[in-house]
């Protein structure tokens, strides 16, 4: 069952549509309704001001939009654009709040600060007055206060995107009289949707036209508006810190919000991306994770990577997903696009074997799939139902005789064993298991990667905790110079911060 499916099976009936339309206020009708309002003219113009101008292309620094019939739009440097380099940065088109966050963090700009609750729906939460109002307005709250409960955050990010684009830009209020818009430039790929997901749309589009008296028309337009938004959505990432049982903080990237970039849609996905993206609130910053030379395409990962799924996942989940066939360079070429690697069963380290090879490439031994299967299988029970180190541990035995030593498998069970005891407080023992995943980590992604430094920085607690002064010392002095490197001192000041308080608790200023 997809969201709007969800949304839709709640409150299809009638009666639902007017205990919803008892919720309605003035705002909606400022912003939403085909009768002209009889009253609120001032809400009406805050809303009308709220819109921004369209954004422009040009506003890209180091790189430019160009057009082929492959790749469609995309973006390519413009001049050779340094290792660490912030491309672009951009406010949303329209965001939102994820529904479990509503009231735990600010509603517009996704702080965990929430002292004041919204004058209208009492429901969501801001840290400021200033937050509070630039929701309301810009933020387009207005649209769709008082209706949570009826439609999920997805949708509220469509009625938030119909509104925004269906404006005059300059002084006219939204009236259907002059037909809506749908997301200004932005792909749908409605044509390689599923039927059934089509339909599942057209129900949901219906109970937001019923709702808001919108014409029949505004139906096939909200449809094109999920399409779109299924395609160029962003999930907005925050820090999360976490106190955990063994009384340390855990901090964590966590999907706190949903949003829609005019302009990093632009960026096509790459399963061996060169960029990346972080968040300050809802702003979206592009930074080069390594140095790409003039002319050449810059792009970033949508979810699925080479280095982590194989060929196959990565398809299905960006087709399933995005409705694409990805034909970046990774899926046609590398020779990562075979997927999972595994040992030649002559044990040998450096014979390496691929799902689509049945003699091993190196030493020419036959493969039988079956017993690997049946061996792979084992370990993954082991260690989805692990409650003991042991377990863990035969899991990482098995494994061993499985993959190959740089195999990321391997790193990600080092990884885990590390954070099982971490959180008993046994910081060396999960220092010497993190510093293998990071020897893994660095084989494959690279020395100055985002993934090795994110590697580093857990390395360096660790260390740090296990009160191994000078190798947290140095520990903690590389992982600043790879964050410099590659621009993330500023985009996680946070992190950066918290290496410096660190090393001044070490004594080295
Ligand atoms: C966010 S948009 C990127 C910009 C888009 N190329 C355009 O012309 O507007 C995402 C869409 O671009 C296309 N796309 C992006 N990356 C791709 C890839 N690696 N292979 C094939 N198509 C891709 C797909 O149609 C996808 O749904």
């Amino acid at each position: 069952m997809n969201q709007w499916q969800r949304a839709v099976n709640s409150s299809s009936d009638s009666q639902h549509i007017t205990n919803a339309r008892r919720r309605l206020t003035p705002a909606h009708i400022a912003v939403g309704v085909l009768q002209t309002p009889t009253r609120s003219q001032e809400i009406r113009h805050i809303a009308v001001g709220a819109i921004q101008t369209p954004p422009r292309l040009e506003d890209f620094r180091n790189a430019e939009v160009v057009s082929t019939p492959i790749q469609g739009r995309h973006v390519v440097a413009s001049k050779v654009v340094e290792q660490g380099t912030s491309i672009f940065s951009e406010e949303p088109f329209v965001h939102e709040i994820d529904g479990k966050w509503i009231g735990k963090r600010c509603s517009f700009c996704l702080g965990a600060n929430t002292t004041i609750a919204c004058r209208q729906c009492s429901f969501h939460r801001y840290c400021s007055t200033s937050c509070e109002s630039s929701n309301w307005t810009s933020g387009l709250h207005s649209m769709i206060c008082n209706l949570y409960g009826i439609f999920d955050s997805d949708m509220m990010l469509v009625l938030k995107a119909f509104t925004k684009s269906s404006f005059d830009q300059r002084t006219m209020p939204f009236c259907f009289s002059q037909g809506g818009k749908e997301i200004p430039c932005l792909v749908s790929n409605i044509d390689y949707m599923s039927e059934s997901d089509i339909k599942a749309y057209t129900v949901g589009a219906q109970l937001c036209a019923d709702l808001f008296y919108w014409p029949k028309e505004s139906v096939q337009l909200l449809v094109k508006i999920m399409a779109q938004i299924r395609c160029n959505r962003f999930a907005i990432k925050a820090t999360v810190s976490t106190n955990t049982a063994g009384g340390m903080v855990e901090h964590q990237e966590t999907a706190v919000g949903s949003a829609v970039y005019a302009q990093t849609s632009m960026f096509n996905h790459s399963c061996a991306p060169n960029a990346y993206v972080t968040f300050d609130g809802p702003r979206i910053t592009v930074r080069c994770s390594e140095t790409v030379l003039k002319g050449k395409e810059i792009n970033i990962s949508y979810g699925p990577v080479a280095t982590r799924h194989s060929t196959l996942d990565r398809q299905k989940e960006l087709t399933e997903k995005y409705c694409f066939l990805c034909n970046c360079h990774a899926c046609l070429q590398s020779e990562q696009g075979k997927g999972e690697v595994y040992r030649c069963p002559s044990g040998n380290d450096h014979c390496k074997i691929y799902r689509s090879d049945t003699l091993c490439p190196s030493c020419g031994r036959p493969i039988d799939w079956a017993t690997i299967d049946l061996t792979e299988k084992q370990a993954k029970k082991l260690r989805d139902t692990a409650r003991t180190v042991d377990d863990l541990l035969k899991a990482l035995d098995i494994e061993r005789q499985l993959y190959p030593k740089d195999s990321l498998r391997l790193g990600s069970t080092y990884d885990e064993l590390a954070a099982f005891y971490a959180h008993r407080q046994d910081f060396n023992t999960a220092a010497k298991y993190c510093t293998l995943s990071n020897a893994i980590v660095v084989q494959n992604y690279g020395q100055v990667s985002i993934e090795s430094a994110d590697e580093q920085f857990k390395l360096v607690t660790l260390l740090f905790n296990g009160y191994q002064s000078e190798a947290a010392y140095k520990a903690i002095k590389k992982c600043m110079e790879l964050f410099r490197t590659l621009g993330l001192d500023q985009a996680r000041k946070d992190d950066m911060k918290e290496l410096q308080e660190m090393m001044n608790a070490l004594g080295v200023h």
